[in-house]
């Protein structure tokens, strides 16, 4: 017992004068930790917002971006916070009563209101972008076009956002911001990766892009974009198939199978037991179709289906050229395309006809996609409208036209092949951002994309603190040493009596 009480006297870590320098270093070191951490610590989140409304042929949508307030200019991630369906039509469906294209936009822009944090809305600027239903109505009747864009515009600048105005994007600005979306979702463009192409399918026109192996852009120079993000260069292959949405589509194969004016019209894209009445009128009235109108045609046709997925096909192949190509390559009408590089993302109706169809697993080979395809258009329209009693009559008819259409694109206008189409991956979003053009448009327009990758600090927050511990305690532990000399006995060994 004496002899460990003594050695408990004897411990120099027992000294008042070793307690107090442990004491004090152990302040020190927490001291200097906190001051470390406190000082680095990403500030609390604040946030700046962007919105984009996509005007598309079928429909408008309105997207809310937002990103962190204090790193807008190159790092900080821009993410979708809100999406809003504008109900109804799209804008250009209003040609004959603009003022209703800017009364639609209402309730999503109150929507917006209650979204963007009523401090920030005065510095949120507000884009509208219209793509292929307006491209159509400018060709069609330009005036009606201009008055579609005053009224929208007069109802978008009634919100207390930073308007930035509203115009028709070209088929080249859409393909190419669709793939900057993509791209910077998947974070492939900041890392310098190998990029994903990007297929977008509309109501009214269609969009390719990707970066091919070799190019030689000199080809065909309006197939050309050149980005420089992050530091690395790019060149963008791209193409918008105007006519070629999947509504517009339609519209051209219904012309081709009635173009010597039937009363009635057997479809093999639509299912056995379908059968509607259509309006000749209605059917013509779009500049994809309407110099095809039959001379004598009667007012209205009955539109019968068939349901046979083949026929169906070879339906579609003639709404594209092969004949002519001026080119090294071409995809069809006498459209230049360099080889297929890579995998890519297809979305909008790509994936909303593929997911109906349960035919986005990039697994499925593309002989089972057509066999299922077969078998569904083969199916009694009676029998779909039992299986399918929540989807929408007009969409549901024509999911069997537009997945035979969506195949033969990509097979026979895009040249997809059995080994290639299981690199085409149909999605809606990546990380809870649709794949669009919206995001790739505002990013561009906000200058969000650096061109050069920017200067980052060379350490993350958490290795930075590990380390400021680790020296911290190194220095100390040095400390304490150091005073050996002078630790009562501490140089002696323990004496046990
Ligand atoms: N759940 C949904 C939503 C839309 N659609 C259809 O998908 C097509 C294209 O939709 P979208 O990509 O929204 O086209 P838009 O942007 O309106 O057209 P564009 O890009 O050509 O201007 C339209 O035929 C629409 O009827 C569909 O089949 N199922
Ligand atoms: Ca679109």
């Amino acid at each position: 017992m004496s002899a460990q009480r003594e050695m408990k006297e004897k411990n120099p870590w027992h000294t008042p004068l070793t307690i107090i320098i442990t004491v004090i270093g152990v302040i020190a070191i927490v001291a200097l930790v906190t001051v470390a951490v406190l000082q680095n610590r990403p500030v609390p989140q604040k946030y700046k917002y962007g919105i984009v409304l996509d005007a598309g042929s079928s429909h408008t949508a309105l997207y809310i971006y937002e990103w962190p307030a204090e790193k807008d200019n190159n790092t900080g991630r821009v993410e979708q916070k809100h999406s809003c369906k504008v109900k109804g039509k799209g804008i250009s469906s209003y040609a004959a009563e603009p003022e209703k294209a800017g009364m639609s936009l209402t309730e999503c822009m109150r929507e917006a209101e209650m979204q963007v944090p009523s401090r920030r809305h005065q510095e949120t600027p507000l884009y509208l972008g219209a793509t292929a239903g307006m491209r159509l109505l400018n060709i069609e009747n330009r005036e009606a076009s201009d008055k579609v864009f005053e009224a929208v515009e007069k109802a978008l600048q009634g919100f207390p956002f930073s308007y930035q105005g509203a115009r028709i994007l070209s088929g080249q600005e859409e393909g190419a911001f669709g793939w900057v979306t993509v791209n910077y979702l998947d974070d492939r463009l900041k890392q310098g990766l190998e990029t994903t192409g990007a297929l977008d399918l509309g109501g009214a026109s269609t969009q390719i892009s990707f970066v091919p192996h070799e190019y030689d852009i000199s080809e065909s120079p309006s197939n050309s974009v050149a980005f420089r993000l992050y530091g690395n260069d790019y060149n963008l292959y791209t193409h918008s198939f105007l006519c070629y949405g999947k509504d517009q589509v339609l519209r051209m194969a219904l012309a081709h199978q009635t173009r010597s004016g039937p009363v009635t019209m057997s479809d093999p894209c639509f299912h056995p037991g379908y059968s509607v009445t259509r309006n000749y009128n209605a059917l013509y009235d779009s500049p994809c179709v309407s110099e095809r109108k039959p001379k004598e045609a009667p007012l209205n046709f009955t539109h019968t289906g068939v349901g046979n997925f083949f026929r169906c096909q070879e339906v579609v192949k003639t709404l594209f050229n092969f004949t002519s190509c001026k080119y090294s390559r071409c995809s069809f009408n006498g459209i230049f395309q360099p080889p297929l590089q890579g995998s890519f993302g297809a979305f909008s109706a790509y994936y909303f006809v593929m997911n109906f169809l349960n035919l986005t697993d990039s697994s499925i080979p593309l002989e089972t996609v057509k066999a299922n395809l077969a078998n569904y258009c083969g199916t009694p329209w009676n029998q779909i409208k039992q299986q399918h009693p929540e989807v929408k009559e007009k969409y549901l008819a024509e999911y069997c036209f537009s997945g035979t259409y969506i195949v033969t694109l990509l097979t026979e206008g895009y040249n997809f092949t059995k080994e290639t189409f299981s690199k085409i991956k149909f999605i809606k979003e990546i990380k809870g951002s649709d794949a669009g053009w919206t995001l790739g448009y505002m990013l561009n327009l906000t200058n969000m994309i650096p061109a050069e990758a920017p200067d980052s600090p060379p350490l993350p927050h958490a290795g930075y603190v590990s380390i400021v511990t680790v020296i911290a305690l190194l220095l100390f532990i040095l400390f304490i040493l150091s005073l050996r000399p002078i630790w009562p006995k501490c140089s002696k060994k323990p004496q046990i009596v």
